[in-house]
């Protein structure tokens, strides 16, 4: 027997992961947070997310790092489904697929950036018909990074992060990632942030983002932004795996503009001049054997959006 309707056809949204240009870590807020000044930008690393319609729900991984992503209700993107079917009492469960290429615990947000791929994924199954703003507010509430997965670009985050506001970028960047073989989890990177302060945060107030930065933004001019590149989690970073200072030098001594550990790492970020910089450093980088890959990229890229279905 043939039923009456036929379920929605799958959709697919690609994500990109992020680096942030500035990270200014600021107290320890009640609620377990710290204040935030950043600056993130989408680069093209990215995932891929499909939704359908299925009897149970249910979460899968392919892709080189598919073996440390749980597909269990811890998975992001399966705690979005559920938080938006509960929010809007849809009562139709999914299978997500994720072809996964951001590396995982890389502090690229590559979770976040599958949950904020699913939002936008089952908002367009479901025909929800939600705005920009209403799925940056549900995505606020799975993480800090997940508003901004959805926006993509060039923006300003403050709060814990997840509070966006525009900021103005001319011209394209080039980066050059070298990823580790082993994650670092984003609240121990915190913690041993909190731990070298020991109680005397040199930036006692809520951080403000640094003009220097902006000014170097609006200039398109990599060399301009090299110098600008700021992240108060490095120190902890390095101090939990003391090789990434080696491999910041390395890059550094192989001509790239700017170093710099992207969020709570242990991914390291190369800010170089063109795309044969580019090709040069990941060639030169990837001799070394200090990285598990080393991946050229991007920015900025466009976050969260519907591509074609794929036709096998
Ligand atoms: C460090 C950053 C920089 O963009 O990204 P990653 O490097 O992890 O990708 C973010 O702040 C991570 O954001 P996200 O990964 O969404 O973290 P959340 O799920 O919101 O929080 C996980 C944990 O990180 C710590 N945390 C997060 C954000 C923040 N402003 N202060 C914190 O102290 C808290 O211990 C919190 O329980
Ligand atoms: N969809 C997902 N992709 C990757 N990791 C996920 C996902 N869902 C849950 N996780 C868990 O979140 C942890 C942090 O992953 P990720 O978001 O990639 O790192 P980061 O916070 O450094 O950017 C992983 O170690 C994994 O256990």
């Amino acid at each position: 027997m043939t039923s009456a309707h036929t379920d929605p056809a799958p959709v697919t949204v690609r994500v990109p992961a992020k680096v942030n240009l500035e990270l200014l870590v600021g107290p320890l807020r009640d609620d377990g947070f710290h204040a935030l000044s950043t600056v993130y930008q989408a680069v093209n690393l990215h995932d891929d997310v499909t939704v359908a319609i299925n009897d149970e729900w249910r979460c899968s991984v392919v892709g080189p790092y598919a073996d440390v992503v749980p597909t269990d209700s811890s998975n992001l993107a399966m705690r979005a489904a559920r938080l938006l079917a509960d929010e809007t009492a849809i009562d139709a469960a999914v299978h997500i697929s994720i072809n996964k290429s951001i590396p995982v615990a890389g502090g690229m947000a590559g979770g976040s950036a599958d949950a904020a791929a699913t939002l936008v994924a089952c908002d367009r199954l479901w025909g929800l018909g939600l705005s920009t703003e209403e799925l940056e507010e549900y995505a606020a509430e799975l993480g800090s990074d997940v508003p901004f997965l959805i926006r993509g670009g060039t923006a300003m985050g403050s709060g814990r992060g997840e509070r966006l506001a525009p900021v103005l970028a001319r011209g394209s960047y080039h980066w050059v990632f070298a990823i580790s073989d082993i994650g670092l989890s984003t609240p121990e990177v915190y913690a041993e942030c909190d731990r070298l302060r020991d109680g005397s945060s040199p930036r006692a107030d809520v951080p403000e983002p640094n003009s220097q930065l902006m000014a170097a933004l609006r200039t398109g001019d990599p060399h301009a932004l090299a110098p600008q590149l700021t992240n108060d989690l490095q120190e902890a970073a390095v101090s939990l795996r003391p090789e990434l200072g080696e491999l910041l030098e390395s890059g550094m001594e192989f001509g790239a503009l700017g170093g710099i550990v992207s969020g709570s790492g242990p991914t390291v970020a190369f800010l170089v001049e063109d795309v044969e910089a580019a090709i040069d450093l990941t060639v030169a980088l990837t001799a070394t054997g200090a990285a598990r890959e080393v991946r050229k990229a991007v920015g900025p890229v466009h976050g969260a959006h519907v591509i074609p279905a794929r036709v096998d």
